[in-house]
């Protein structure tokens, strides 16, 4: 919900188009002597569904993680919903922070809770809301993953890909504007891949959620990507649609394609 009182967090900058939710301006970001972002920019239209693809270790969680404010940047700037939220802390931080949901591998669900306890444990921390009211986001968000049956059920009981969508359901509950993902399909049969990134794509035209997803699968990528990044040695080497990127010669482009071409063809 856009806080009306809310005096834009701009650090003297200019704000990006009222279209663009997410940019990242030159961002660096080094751990000790390691630099691991070397001056990243990118823009996520409001809607619209961010792809980050590269290798293994060459700083996507890191990219994201300054996104929903986790990691601040050395230097650069990144614009969340109007805010630079790179400036943001305490109080107002934590606002904007409900306002984007972060999926993390696995779904992180406790085993010894039903669906419905981790639900509700989750919105007992960040919400004062009734018992009725909360009970009825825990439907609604089951309702949006198509899972209603699985609520008395535990994590052990579902399948893989089911544990992805009740992660997906508790990171709904929230109702955020943007949602980020950290390979959410990863470990899942091509079946299961194409439930869950069509569940994404599902809430970006019904809800207009933005969503920026890191992923090493091709073909949850090709159904999810509006637009693509793909990071290499901490730059951005080249974005667009995933066919503009696919086509980019590059070797090391060249390499991740061919190296995934039998899965994403699957
Ligand atoms: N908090 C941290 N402290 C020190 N180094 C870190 C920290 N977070 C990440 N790194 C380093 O930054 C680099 C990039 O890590 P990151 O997790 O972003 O890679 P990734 O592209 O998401 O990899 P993968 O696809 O394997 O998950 C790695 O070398 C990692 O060791």
């Amino acid at each position: 919900m856009e806080d009306p009182e809310h005096e834009p967090v701009t650090g003297n900058a200019p704000p990006p188009p009222e279209n663009v939710a997410i940019e990242m301006r030159n961002v660096h970001k080094a751990f000790g002597t390691k630099e691991v972002l070397k001056g990243i920019s990118l823009a996520v239209e409001r809607g619209t569904s961010g792809v980050v693809l590269g290798g293994s270790g060459t700083g996507k969680s890191v990219l994201t993680k300054h996104i929903v404010g986790l990691l601040k940047p050395d230097r650069g700037e990144v614009w969340v919903l109007g805010d630079r939220i790179d400036l943001m802390s305490g109080d107002p931080l934590d606002r904007k922070r409900l306002r984007l949901g972060y999926l993390f591998q696995g779904g992180a669900l406790f085993d010894s809770m039903t669906v419905y306890e981790n639900m509700r444990f989750f919105l007992d921390r960040h919400t004062k809301l009734s018992k009725g009211e909360k009970n009825d986001l825990v439907e609604e968000s089951l309702e949006d993953v198509n899972l209603p049956q699985t609520k008395h059920q535990y994590p052990a009981e579902l399948s893989g890909g089911q544990k992805k969508r009740i992660g997906l359901a508790r990171t709904l509950i929230l109702r955020p504007d943007i949602i980020l993902y950290d390979e959410p399909t990863t470990g899942l049969d091509p079946v299961s891949v194409r439930v869950v990134a069509d569940l994404i794509v599902k809430l970006r035209d019904t809800r207009g959620i933005t969503s920026v997803a890191i992923t090493h699968d091709l073909l949850a990528a090709e159904i999810i990507t509006d637009r693509a990044f793909f990071i290499y040695d901490g730059k951005i080497i080249a974005s667009g649609s995933l066919n503009e990127v696919r086509k980019e010669k590059h070797p090391v482009l060249e390499e991740f394609f061919q190296g995934t071409e039998a899965y994403g063809s699957a």
